[in-house]
């Protein structure tokens, strides 16, 4: 199967070492800002720490883990929470959007232009060697950076309200990605990655 057949909406985006596709606005049967405003009220989210240079400090976001499998990454481990309804509804646009299933979702709360995500690389042994993950937007636009691990290569994505990122292929494995903090102010952002755990 083509993974970026026109019927499914999703663009690719040519990028070397890797496979991106982009979808301005997944189909859903809610407004983007009413879901936004549930995932934010019926999700329950943790401030992880995370420990830099041997202090530890609290995540620069909050986040959440649900779905139907364990997850270890940076030395911890999060135990799920069943999927809610919202998610199983999300989940089901994502699986017709990108014709791949997933079992699992981290969800990333970026309050205010100062939360963010340091870079890094989805390369965990149990997403598989050219796992996909398929990334959905809600709220602030927040710009979304991919740098090649070897190559002096950087892609910036303006990820808006609604969209749907799907990265796959051999991407994690050459690409690193993360989310700035920014001065310009901003509201909230979701995001919620959906995964396939091994
Ligand atoms: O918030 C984003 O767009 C990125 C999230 C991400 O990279 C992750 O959850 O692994
Ligand atoms: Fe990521």
């Amino acid at each position: 199967m083509d993974l970026f057949d026109v019927t499914t909406g999703l663009t690719p985006i040519p990028i070397e070492d890797g496979e991106l596709a982009f979808q301005q606005r997944l189909a859903l049967p809610w407004p983007p800002e009413q879901v936004l405003a549930r995932l934010i009220a019926e999700t329950d989210w943790r401030a992880e720490a995370i420990t830099l240079w041997g202090k530890t400090h609290p995540q620069p976001r909050l986040t959440a883990w649900y779905g139907e499998a364990r997850y270890r990454y940076s030395g911890m481990t999060l135990e799920p929470q069943p999927f809610t309804d919202l998610q199983l509804a999300i989940k089901a646009a994502v699986e017709l959007a990108t014709g791949r299933r997933y079992n699992s979702v981290l969800l990333n709360y970026y309050r205010d232009e100062r939360d963010s995500m340091g870079f890094h690389s989805d390369d965990e042994p149990e997403l598989g060697p050219e796992p996909a993950i398929a990334s959905v937007s809600f709220g602030a636009p927040r710009t979304f950076i991919l740098k090649h691990k070897r190559l002096p290569r950087t892609v910036k994505l303006a990820l808006g309200d609604g969209s749907l990122l799907l990265m796959a292929g051999t991407l994690q494995r050459h690409w690193r990605h993360g989310i700035n903090k920014q001065s310009t102010p901003c509201g909230p952002r979701v995001n919620l990655t959906f995964r396939c755990i091994l």
